[in-house]
């Protein structure tokens, strides 16, 4: 039975000075135990400015990478479940986009690689290539907790539902994502997108940003948030640095999903297999 529990999530400023970055991680994972958060997330690529001249100098490899020793040792430090946010991550010849997830004993409970690249060209807005460094995950990521069970994505891979409805048929109750929304897609899409995930699927949905810096190379829209599975935003941040807590009611998830039941109403039968083979769709 899922039980109740306090969360926290981050919103890191985030600079060139790795030292930094980590010194604000262990501020603000200490200010979210101490409040009384149980599972603790960080931002998508929370040790490293995003950009792809970055991400090889600030790439580490598992298990011996500072940050992510510096994640185990918070994790135990604490006492928490730590979504460690997203860093570069070397493996032989290839980076990743990876969240590292500890347990309360520092002890490595999950591995996510982003699956989706961001790779877009919006003109006038926002034109990035993640794919032009780093390599895609291809493997789903769900962990439990004595919560509840939780998903990790990160960023862009909110964008493709399939996912996050795979995640819900394998139980998840809650779907951390580490991310960096920019100015463009930003005010557009970050809190429709949220709020649209978490409804599908009837889940919460914990978008972790960095803060925003106007004179970074990518500018971060900040607003991380947490969202209801009534669709409902429950907290949100603005642009500035921030450690936002939010109650997760796993009683209040399972009377809506009592009460209007999606998850069970689909027509698997139906729709089974549509769309497969489909490669052009423009
Ligand atoms: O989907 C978006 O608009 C932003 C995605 C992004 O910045 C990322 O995946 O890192």
């Amino acid at each position: 039975m899922p039980l109740n529990f306090k969360l926290g999530l981050c919103q890191l400023p985030v600079t060139a000075e790795k030292i930094v970055n980590l010194n604000n991680a262990r501020r603000a994972v200490k200010e979210a135990a101490s409040g009384g958060c149980q599972l603790v997330a960080l931002p998508e690529m929370f040790n490293c400015p995003y950009g792809n001249k970055f991400f090889p100098a600030y790439a580490e490899e598992f298990p011996a990478g500072e940050t992510i020793n510096i994640l185990a040792h918070l994790a135990r430090e604490h006492s928490v479940y730590l979504v460690g946010g997203s860093i570069p991550e070397r493996e032989a010849e290839n980076l990743y986009n990876t969240s590292f997830v500890f347990g309360p004993d520092g002890n490595l409970l999950a591995r996510h690689r982003k699956i989706h690249l961001f790779d877009i060209d919006i003109p006038g807005g926002i034109t990035f290539k993640e794919s032009a460094t780093l390599s895609a995950g291809d493997t789903v990521t769900v962990f439990d907790t004595p919560f509840c069970r939780v998903g990790v994505a990160i960023c862009y891979d909110i964008r493709f539902p399939e996912l996050s409805r795979t995640m819900a048929l394998m139980g998840i109750h809650l779907l951390v994502l580490p991310a960096a929304f920019n100015m463009t897609t930003g005010p557009a899409h970050w809190e429709l997108t949220m709020r649209a995930r978490a409804l599908d699927n009837q889940i919460y949905v914990a978008a972790v940003s960095p803060a925003r810096d106007e004179k970074a190379d990518y500018v971060a829209y900040g607003h991380s948030m947490v969202t209801t599975p009534w669709g409902d935003v429950l907290v949100q941040a603005d642009e500035k640095p921030a450690v936002l807590t939010a109650d997760i009611d796993l009683q209040y998830l399972c009377r809506i999903r009592q009460q209007l039941p999606l998850l069970k109403h689909r027509r698997e039968s139906v729709y089974h297999g549509i769309g497969r083979g489909f490669k052009e769709y423009v």
